[in-house]
């Protein structure tokens, strides 16, 4: 069973068709990328799967549950399973301002009922897996860095085991360094993520699949590889000619990971 399975999904905001017929799968443990320029419906994508804006119609199941019929206790529900999870653009959207590091991370655990000491556990085992310090445990989100918070929010995210993580944007805001260590952390998780970015280069390295949206429609998904070196749609073909090493270097695992530096650098 599809962990994630959107059929038919249209979105309005008023009068705007932000999302027109849109499906997608999404398989346990697969990342799949999802592309478009600004205003292609990408995030309206991520909302509707979070339930933070409604269907108008098609369905979208997530784990086997049509959320799309969801009051809001279902959600509360849901939510509280913690199934998905999501990292915005910038973390200080997924972070209290408040709340240390510490208590950022263990509050999703607290409110499920795990102790506090569990839960002080696994945070400083999320924090070795984000490659953070310790150190950091006491200090406000305003005290630490851009790429530290996002590495936080990474961690806050997958606390609770999430089945899939959606990430939109997660290293738009960053600067290379710190986007190159975010996506090689993304990379090495067994966690299905739906990773949301405007540039072809970010998404390559980390997906499995790869969605492009164009104008409120999903006008091509398929294999990273097979859509980088066999654009079939003139959009995705535009997008592709206009990264011009990406064609050759996606040939291979090693190429992949040379383009990625090569566009970082
Ligand atoms: N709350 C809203 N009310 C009205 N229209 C909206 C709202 N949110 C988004 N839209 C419109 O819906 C369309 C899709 O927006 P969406 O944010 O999903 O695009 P996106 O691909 O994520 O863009 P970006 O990369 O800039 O974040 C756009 O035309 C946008 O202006």
């Amino acid at each position: 069973m599809p962990l994630l399975e959107i059929t038919g999904l249209n979105v309005h905001y008023r009068r705007h068709h932000a999302l027109r017929n849109v499906s997608l799968r999404v398989e346990p443990g697969e990342t799949v990328g999802v592309i478009g320029e600004t205003g292609s419906g990408k995030s309206t994508l991520a909302r509707a799967v979070l339930g933070l804006v409604p269907a108008s119609s098609g369905t979208v199941l997530v784990d086997g549950a049509d959320v799309t019929g969801f009051r809001s206790r279902h959600w509360r529900a849901f939510r509280r399973r913690g199934v998905v999870q999501y990292v915005f653009q910038d973390p200080l959207r997924s972070l209290d301002p408040d709340l240390t590091v510490e208590e950022s991370l263990i509050e999703p655990l607290l409110v499920r009922g795990v102790n506090r000491d569990e839960a002080t556990s696994r945070a400083r085992h999320l924090l070795e897996r984000v490659r953070l310090d310790e150190d950091l445990l006491d200090r406000l989100p305003s005290a630490i860095s851009g790429g530290q918070r996002q590495r936080v929010a990474v961690a806050r995210a997958l606390i609770t085991d999430p089945a899939l993580l959606i990430l939109d944007e997660p290293v738009s805001a960053l600067d290379s360094a710190n986007r190159v260590q975010i996506l090689e952390i993304l990379k090495g998780l067994p966690t299905a993520q739906i990773f949301i970015s405007h540039d072809l280069g970010s998404v390559v390295g980390v997906a499995d699949r790869i969605a492009v949206m164009y104008q409120g429609e999903l006008v091509e998904d398929g294999p990273a590889r097979r859509v980088v070196t066999a654009p079939e749609h003139p959009y995705t073909q535009l997008l592709v000619r206009s990264v011009p090493t990406l064609r050759s270097a996606a040939a291979d695992r090693a190429g992949r990971e040379e383009l990625r530096a090569l566009l970082h650098a």
